[in-house]
């Protein structure tokens, strides 16, 4: 059999991937984007002494022993100061979450704790030094690390990274995606069918899924199955963008236009077909800086080769440090047909039980132009060539579907 493995695919794939240019983006412009350069916090955290509480912040020494009453001086609130609040001997200072510790204070007593009685408050109980004091920069110091090169951004990045101070993020530009649907038989929802034709599932799934996944710069179009509308729609595609994603037409029919139409355009041709079940015609080809990804037109093809080769790819582009696809394990709650020849992706549901055992489920009408089992199926099995079925039991590798 002369298709390429999966791993060998994923391999040429990577071959051919150089990263796109790194840019400057605030920080609120960059979820989703992968960082080009470690970033490290601006200022410590704690940026300086603060209160956990709201309370009273005092002298231990004039606190102990307990009970005892002080006499009231300035209020702290949480907010800035032109100078620094001081805690003057013998007094207490009414302080608020998060409020600068007023020099010479060396803890707080929570509120809770405490009675006021007019301008003294009682100390009820004995106050440990360092009660209710957040540090400054107990948790980090100003620059420590916070997030290597190679991590794409999400919220938690974010807050993180604002938390200390940061602004922007040198990362990797987005990259611009073009979408081309092929098929003269491909409508759109919206009006009913003549005999012959299906409608587009794979245009809005190649939508929705780069959307989810945090690409904005995508155009999606449809092109007509001639030499000619193929050959422009590719030639402009090319020009326009970083990664040219088509559906259909890749296979070894006289109307599959893909290949032929790049190459004579000049594309090199990076891999074509893959053991692998379902997506075996998958090509990729380069042309200039623009990666081809020709994905095959069966509906499930186009869904299995987004969670895998477009994953990777744009990991790859992106120069993401730890590419797709991750995989996971779980126990097969059922058995599942393999393939004697392709390696199959099998769409399961992922279901934890309550010993906490990771089970996957296969779904039922998993040919390649089905995609009903979507409203359960959130995972593919990945499941190794075999002339027998992987019984129920067997601990298998899954990756999430990304939807
Ligand atoms: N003689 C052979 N025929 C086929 C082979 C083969 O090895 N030898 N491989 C089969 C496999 S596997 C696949 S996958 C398909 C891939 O073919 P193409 O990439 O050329 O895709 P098309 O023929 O254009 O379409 C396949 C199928 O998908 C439907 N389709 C296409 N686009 C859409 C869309 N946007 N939305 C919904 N459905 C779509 C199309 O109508 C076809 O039914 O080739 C096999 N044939
Ligand atoms: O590769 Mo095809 O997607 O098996 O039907």
């Amino acid at each position: 059999m002369s298709h390429l493995s999966v791993e060998a695919a994923f391999a040429k794939l990577d071959e051919a991937i150089a990263a796109l240019p790194v840019m400057q983006l605030p920080l609120g412009q960059a979820l989703n984007r992968v960082t080009a350069a470690p970033l490290a916090a601006y200022c410590d955290l704690p940026p300086f002494d603060q209160s956990a509480m709201d309370g009273y912040a005092l002298r231990v020494a004039d606190a102990t022993p307990s009970p005892v009453s002080l006499p009231l001086s300035t209020t702290v609130a949480a907010g800035p100061h032109d100078t620094l609040p001081v805690l003057p001997a013998g007094h207490a200072c009414r302080i608020y979450t998060g409020g600068l510790i007023p020099q010479g204070a060396d803890a707080v007593v929570r509120q809770e704790w405490t009675a006021r009685d007019g301008e003294t408050v009682i100390i009820q109980r004995p106050t440990p030094l360092g009660q209710d004091i957040r540090r400054q920069g107990e948790e980090l110091r100003r620059g420590t690390e916070l997030i290597e090169a190679g991590r794409r951004l999400n919220a938690g990045h974010i807050a993180m990274l604002s938390m200390a101070g940061v602004a922007d993020a040198a990362v990797r530009r987005a990259p611009r995606i073009r979408v081309l649907v092929s098929g003269d038989e491909v409508v759109d929802a919206g009006r009913a069918l003549r005999p012959g034709e299906v409608y587009n599932a794979n245009g809005p799934l190649i939508q929705a899924w780069l959307a989810q996944a945090g690409y904005a710069d995508v155009s999606v179009a449809a092109v007509g199955d001639t030499e000619q509308a193929v050959r422009e729609a590719l030639q402009q595609a090319f020009a326009q963008s970083d990664l040219v994603l088509t559906t259909g037409g890749v296979s070894v029919g006289d109307k599959d236009l893909i290949a032929p139409e790049a190459e004579k355009l000049g594309a090199r041709r990076v891999l074509w077909k893959v053991a692998q079940k379902p997506g075996k015609p998958l090509y990729v080809a380069r042309h200039g800086a623009a990666l081809l990804i020709g994905l095959p037109g069966n509906p499930a093809s186009v869904l299995v080769n987004l969670a895998t080769f477009v994953r990777r790819a744009l990991d790859r582009l992106e120069d993401v440090k730890t590419v797709a696809p991750h995989l996971q394990a779980g126990v097969l709650a059922s058995p599942i047909k393999a393939d004697s020849e392709r390696e199959s992706w099998v769409r399961v549901r992922i279901e934890v039980d309550a010993q906490g055992l990771t089970r996957v489920l296969p779904q039922t009408h998993q040919a390649s132009h089905m995609l009903s089992n979507l409203s359960a199926a959130d995972a593919l099995a990945w499941v190794p060539v075999s002339d027998a079925p992987i019984p129920a039991g067997h601990t298998v590798r899954w990756l999430s579907l990304g939807l």
